[in-house]
């Protein structure tokens, strides 16, 4: 099947927007649990979403070193949270490929920019770039990804169905909230 460019969904946020936290819980971007990576992203221009990471002592591998799978991590995350925000389609990742070409030390920061490289029927390309300190720094990172769209079931089937269901009424009241229409707090 030919790779099409992504159509992004007419509700995608708009650039400049902040993503803030898809899942309490979430190790990428959730700030239940304090060693998480806690990374935050916005939307930018032309398909793309910029992320930043900040590597603590808990993400050593080495003494004083962020051990490579946490990076490839943080682009797992961003690279998702470019796929479920421009796209809105349920979708986990099939494959992430990282290149590490420079080390990131406890205390620096990553700026990721992801971006949206096409679809393929259910398949969804992206990839993205992690540079060092600044967000035109040096790059220390790379990473592609194929994601996999995939219904609902999947997260009810394999994940668990009443923490789901949690969140979904959590998301459910935030909007009524937005919207002026929450009659239990504003009536
Ligand atoms: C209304 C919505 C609103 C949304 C709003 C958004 C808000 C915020 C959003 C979001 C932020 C999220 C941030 C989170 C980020 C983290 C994401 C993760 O880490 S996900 C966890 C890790 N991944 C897994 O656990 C997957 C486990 N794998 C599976 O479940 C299956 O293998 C699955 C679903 C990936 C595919 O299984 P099959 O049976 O459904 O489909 P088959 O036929 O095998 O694959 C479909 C196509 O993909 C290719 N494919 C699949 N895996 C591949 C691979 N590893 N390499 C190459 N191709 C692969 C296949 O060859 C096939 O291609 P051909 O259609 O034949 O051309």
């Amino acid at each position: 099947m030919d790779v099409e460019p992504p159509a992004v969904h007419p509700k995608a946020p708009t650039p400049g927007t902040e993503l803030g936290i898809h899942f309490d819980e979430c190790f990428g971007c959730g700030d239940e649990f304090e060693a998480g990576l806690h990374l935050r992203s916005r939307i930018g221009e032309a398909q793309t979403v910029y992320s930043e990471f900040t590597v603590t002592a808990a993400h050593q591998g080495a003494p004083g070193l962020a051990h490579g799978g946490l990076l490839a991590c943080a682009f797992d995350e961003a690279l998702g949270s470019t796929v479920g925000n421009l796209l809105r389609r349920p979708a986990v990742t099939g494959k992430l490929e990282t290149d590490f070409r420079r080390p990131v030390p406890v205390g620096s920061t990553l700026y990721i920019e992801a971006r949206l490289d096409g679809t393929a029927g259910r398949k969804i390309y992206a990839s993205a770039d992690g540079h060092l300190d600044a967000p035109d720094g040096p790059i220390a990172v790379s990473a592609r990804a194929l994601f996999v769209a995939v219904g609902f079931e999947h997260f009810t089937t394999h994940g668990d169905p009443a923490a789901l269901k949690k969140l979904a009424d959590a998301q459910e009241k935030a909007k009524r909230v937005r919207e002026g229409r929450d009659w239990e707090i504003n009536p």
